[in-house]
């Protein structure tokens, strides 16, 4: 269907009672353009702001709330009856309705009682008198380290992102640092990672493709005026059972990294920080539940946990109390009824939305009759929905990147190896990946580039790659064999000769 500017449009009201939200789900190729009419109203704590059109698309799944009531009013393409089959691709949510019943009461109490704990580590900073109400148990003067665990698609992004969006609209100027340690939903930047970041404005939703608001790729800053410039590390693999022993050394990275980067300073460092976790964290059966009591343990530890929060699970709750309920407050939190249950193809199909938008930046068209330009010239659109990008496709030598696989032997089979002898990888050893072996992965595969190593050789180690971060992510498009040559998109202009890379198991094609 064309952009359509002969296709009129009509608009829909939805009036919500206070504590009440508006839930929808978009189907592949829909969007939808909501505007606050009357009221107050915010999506996972992000405040909309009042007359300006927010538009939504790649299957986002979310809900307006609202604590005060309000009004909303959808812009959607009037259809003629012989155009109505066409539905599901003009902007009508495939799902959508009111409910009354949220956990919001219970989640903004949470972020009151975090709130406290910001104001009273601050006023400790400060020298100035702390007023400690001595009722919870979350007294003292340490500033919140929140850890959110939770059952598959129980809610555990959203509650991170509310308490996020409340602490940062709290008015104290805080920069909460927020940790995704769920490699599976790549956060910032592609699938594969984890990261974090300090959150200066609310984290806008519009597309699963960016769940955590965008971030700088190519795009000069000053385009991406709102992104941020998370630190990255490169798991590789979606899957946390693929190799634990690699995500614990992560994890540890990234909590000694936050501190260095991001701490420095006691007054940012008042503002706490939230990491979500995977669901593998939470599951008790099924293979890989034996290391999640070893990863809890490593984010408690790398990021000094001091609150753990358990969305709708009973067995957990118990299980965090008895582990860490004597130093710190662990605390069960209700799951809304509004969150959508994930299957492995929608994810599948996030993960490409992810890198197309890592190379390309994103677009979300409006909903048919509704032209874009009106939406920019009326500055209603956020950078968010219109940063596109022109990533480089370049060709290097063989021998112009250094590529890496992690504990994982790709070459010869163990069936090719002389008889009685094993082979023995460590999981978290660095293997050197040859392109010119037909069998090296690469076609397709992505690959993060990592920060330089240290230039004191002196100061080098066997697993320092382990250790390094990432600064940006390339894609293999082509392999040239007989010329030793592979062709690569990149995000940026910068030479890739002598960089150092890491190939993990995420492949992706346009
Ligand atoms: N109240 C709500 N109304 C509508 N959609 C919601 C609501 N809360 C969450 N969702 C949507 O449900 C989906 C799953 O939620 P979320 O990602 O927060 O769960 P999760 O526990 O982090 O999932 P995962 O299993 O991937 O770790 C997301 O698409 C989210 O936007």
């Amino acid at each position: 269907m064309d952009g359509g500017e002969n296709v009129s449009v009509h608009t829909r009201q939805w009036t919500l009672q206070p504590e009440s939200e508006y839930r929808f789900e978009l189907d592949p190729g829909t969007s939808l353009a909501i505007k606050l009419v009357t009221g107050y109203a915010e999506i996972f704590g992000a405040e909309l702001a009042d007359g300006k059109t927010y538009l939504f698309g790649q299957e986002c799944k979310a809900a307006v709330f609202t604590w005060q009531g309000c009004t909303i009013e959808m812009s959607l393409p009037l259809l003629s009856p012989s155009q109505s089959c066409m539905r599901h691709v003009t902007g009508h949510p495939s799902v959508e309705y009111l409910s009354d019943e949220t956990p919001m009461v219970a989640y903004g109490n949470v972020h009151m009682a975090l709130e406290a704990m910001r104001v009273r580590a601050l006023a400790a900073v400060h020298g100035s008198p702390i007023h400690d109400d001595g009722d919870d148990d979350m007294s003292g003067t340490d500033a919140p380290r929140v850890l959110v665990l939770g059952p598959e698609t129980s809610g555990k992004t959203s509650v991170c992102k509310i308490l996020t969006n409340y602490a940062v609209r709290a008015g104290q100027d805080w920069t909460p640092v927020f940790v995704n340690v769920d490699p599976s939903e790549g956060g910032w930047a592609v699938p594969g990672a984890i990261s974090a970041a300090p959150i200066p404005a609310p984290i806008q939703t519009a597309t699963p493709a960016s769940p955590l608001g965008s971030v700088v790729t190519s795009a000069p800053n000053h385009v991406a005026s709102n992104a941020l410039l998370p630190l990255s590390y490169w798991y590789g693999h979606a899957e946390m059972k693929r190799n634990p022993l690699l995500m614990d050394r992560l994890i540890r990275n990234l909590g000694e990294n936050i501190r260095d980067k991001y701490e420095s300073d006691a007054e940012s460092h008042c503002s706490g920080l939230v990491v979500d976790t995977p669901s593998s964290f939470a599951a008790s059966s099924g293979t890989g539940s034996d290391h999640r009591l070893t990863m809890i343990k490593a984010c408690v530890d790398a990021f000094r946990i001091n609150v753990i929060l358990v969305v709708g699970h009973e067995k957990l709750n118990v299980e965090m109390q008895r582990t860490y309920g004597n130093r710190m407050t662990v605390l069960k939190i209700p799951k809304s009824g509004g969150v959508v249950e994930l299957d492995q193809v929608y994810r599948e199909r996030v993960h490409k939305y992810q890198l197309h938008t890592y190379f390309y930046g994103h677009v979300i068209e409006p909903p048919p009759g509704l032209s874009t330009k009106a939406y920019v010239q009326a500055g209603e659109q956020t950078p968010d929905l219109t940063l596109q990008l022109s990533p480089l496709s370049t060709t290097v030598n063989f021998g112009d990147i250094t590529i890496y696989r992690i504990g994982e032997e790709t070459m010869a089979p163990n069936s090719a190896l002389p008889i009685g002898a094993a082979r023995v990888v460590s999981e978290v050893q660095p293997l050197l990946v040859d392109p010119a072996l037909s069998g090296s992965g690469l076609y397709n595969a992505v690959l993060a580039i990592l920060a330089p190593p240290n230039p004191d050789e002196a100061e080098r180690y066997d697993e320092e790659i382990l250790d390094l971060h990432v600064v940006g992510y390339i894609v293999i498009t082509a392999l040239d064999l007989p010329n030793k040559r592979m062709t690569v998109l990149s995000p940026s202009p910068g030479s890739l000769v002598g960089k150092t890379a890491i190939v993990g198991s995420f492949e992706w094609q346009e």
